[in-house]
């Protein structure tokens, strides 16, 4: 068994933290400020603890928990296709800080080394918590599995809801958005990529 500590202090981790450096004070009194600005009258019995409880519900959203990525030698080579479906996630969208949520069906086709099955779902809400757009997200998830597996493929569909686009401005209620990124034998063969999204989007559930 092999197990590679993340490099949580490389150029990553400032991204990915952003709420470790969280100024606790600072944030509070700009929420603070921010429902004054918008004659949302905060010094209420209810409201009075807003200001933390955004604070800390922001923060959370954006710190990943640390992990490790455990892999196993592929001993008796299994070359097939690997697919974890519906992994739950729930990120922030950079544009308007409205949380998009949805699942995930990530698979790749393993060569020398297979990751403990966890990890993958890590890997999925490590790159969720952060201000992020569903291409990116999806985009990162794969980039990352890629260099870590060094496997020949890997291929990460989306499916989520924005509240954004759901519950203000258009407010296309139902509406959800589907994206896929797909690497190596996932973005070349034909044959692989269709066979990986029959059975991906085959999962039965939606967002
Ligand atoms: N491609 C993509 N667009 C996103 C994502 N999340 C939000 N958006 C879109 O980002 C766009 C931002 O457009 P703007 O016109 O600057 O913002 P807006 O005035 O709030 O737009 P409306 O949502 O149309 O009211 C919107 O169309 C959002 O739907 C995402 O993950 N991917
Ligand atoms: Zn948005």
């Amino acid at each position: 068994m092999t197990t590679t500590l993340l490099d949580l202090d490389g150029p990553d981790h400032a991204v990915l933290t952003g709420a470790s450096a969280l100024n606790r004070k600072q944030a509070e009194q700009a929420v603070r400020q921010l429902l004054q600005a918008l004659g949302v009258p905060a010094d209420t019995e209810v409201g009075r603890n807003t200001p933390r409880r955004m604070t800390d519900a922001l923060a959370q959203l954006l710190t990943p928990r640390s992990w490790t990525f455990t892999t196993f030698p592929n001993d008796e080579g299994h070359h097939d296709l690997v697919l974890t479906r519906d992994i739950a996630f729930t990120s922030l969208c950079a544009h308007h800080l409205l949380p998009f949520s949805g699942r995930a069906h990530v698979g790749f086709y393993p060569r020398e080394k297979l990751p403990g099955l966890s990890k993958i779902a890590r890997t999925v809400e490590m790159f969720a918590a952060r201000l992020q757009v569903q291409e990116n997200l999806g985009q990162q998830i794969a980039g990352f599995l890629e260099e870590q597996l060094a496997c020949d493929g890997v291929g990460v569909v989306l499916v989520a809801e924005h509240l954004c686009m759901t519950r203000r401005g258009v407010r296309a209620a139902g509406a959800d958005t589907l994206t896929v990124a797909a690497r190596g034998r996932l973005q070349q063969d034909p044959t692989a990529r269709i066979e990986f999204l029959q059975l991906a989007v085959q999962s039965g559930r939606t967002a």
